[in-house]
């Protein structure tokens, strides 16, 4: 492996993770080359998309550039990777998890509604942010903001939001200094705040060097959370939170399944060992069924179709 090319999408955010695991990378002593891809390109694969599982929407152009061979490794923020990867595709490593929480950032303009929650016109189109927002505040008005950080940021003064939600993560990494509200009763999407890198499974060498940037507590907490998600929901992008965190050798688990009109909740708090900890993702999402989750999960998906 001469020069280990890592693909990206185009974003700030995006470019800045690749520059992490690109450093990682380096620090080993390989050469690297960033490939920021834009669009699918060439998408002249052997198999149609649905049948090599390409499903996810911010994915599947840096997917098929691993499959074309046009990169080795693709950095993503393994929020928004699907928990089932196209055949062939691994997620080979993950960074150390900087910061998990969602965070309100209200607009500048509105002084009157300062330290207020209640009656909030808040622009976020995530069905999980809007679903655990009614469950604590139920008189709150949504509307959809679209676009990266700076867009919606943009987009929340000159549409009149009160304010507007976003993952620290996001915020930290570009560097933006704003004023926010860290928002604990919002649990964080699965794998929020943590950059993945995916690779070819037949690429041996290049699973090896990964390997040595993979940090492990994290790829733990994950393991587990994704799990969690790909049991729950089957396919259908609902209002999940889940979140492993370890201390002093034991993961401690929170996870919840809202409805949209924020009445109905299925909230799991969970504490186990390190060593316990493999297939719990799988165990806790039965539990979570078992408590009424598939209700909630069923209605998300009427109410979609
Ligand atoms: N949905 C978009 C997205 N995907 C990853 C991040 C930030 C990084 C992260 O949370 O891992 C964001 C922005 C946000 O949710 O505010």
């Amino acid at each position: 492996m001469s020069l280990i090319r890592i693909g990206t999408r185009n974003s700030p955010l995006a470019m800045w993770q690749a520059l992490e695991v690109e450093n990682k990378i380096r620090e080993l002593g390989y050469q690297t080359e960033i490939i920021p891809i834009t669009s699918c390109g060439d998408k002249n694969l052997t198999q149609p998309l649905y049948q090599m599982d390409i499903i996810g929407v911010f994915t599947r152009d840096l997917d098929i550039a691993l499959l074309n061979d046009k990169i080795d490794v693709a950095v993503h923020s393994l929020k928004d990777v699907p928990t089932l990867l196209p055949k062939g595709i691994f997620l080979s490593a993950v960074l150390e998890r900087d910061y998990e929480a969602d965070i309100l950032v209200r607009n500048p303009n509105k002084w009157d509604k300062k330290g207020c929650y209640k009656n909030l016109y808040l622009g976020t189109g995530s069905l999980r942010r809007r679903a655990f927002w009614k469950a604590k505040f139920p008189e709150v008005t949504f509307g959809n903001i679209r676009g990266n950080v700076q867009t919606r940021l943009s987009k929340l003064e000159s549409e009149g939001f009160d304010g507007t939600i976003f993952s620290l993560a996001g915020i930290k990494r570009l560097g933006l200094s704003l004023d926010y509200e860290l928002l604990d009763f919002i649990i964080p999407a699965p794998a929020q705040g943590v950059v993945g890198v995916t690779s070819m499974d037949k690429n041996k060498e290049l699973t090896e060097l990964l390997r040595k940037i993979n940090h492990k507590d994290t790829q733990i907490c994950i393991e587990i959370e994704r799990d969690f998600l790909n049991k729950i929901e089957g396919g259908c992008t609902a209002p999940i939170g889940a979140l492993a965190r370890i201390e002093n050798n034991h993961i401690i688990f929170k996870a919840g399944i809202v409805s949209l009109d924020g009445n109905k909740k299925i909230l799991l708090h969970e504490t186990f060992t390190i060593a316990e900890s493999s297939g719990k993702g799988s165990i806790l999402a039965l539990k979570a069924k078992k408590m009424g989750a598939e209700e909630i999960i069923n209605e998300i998906k009427a109410y979609r179709e």
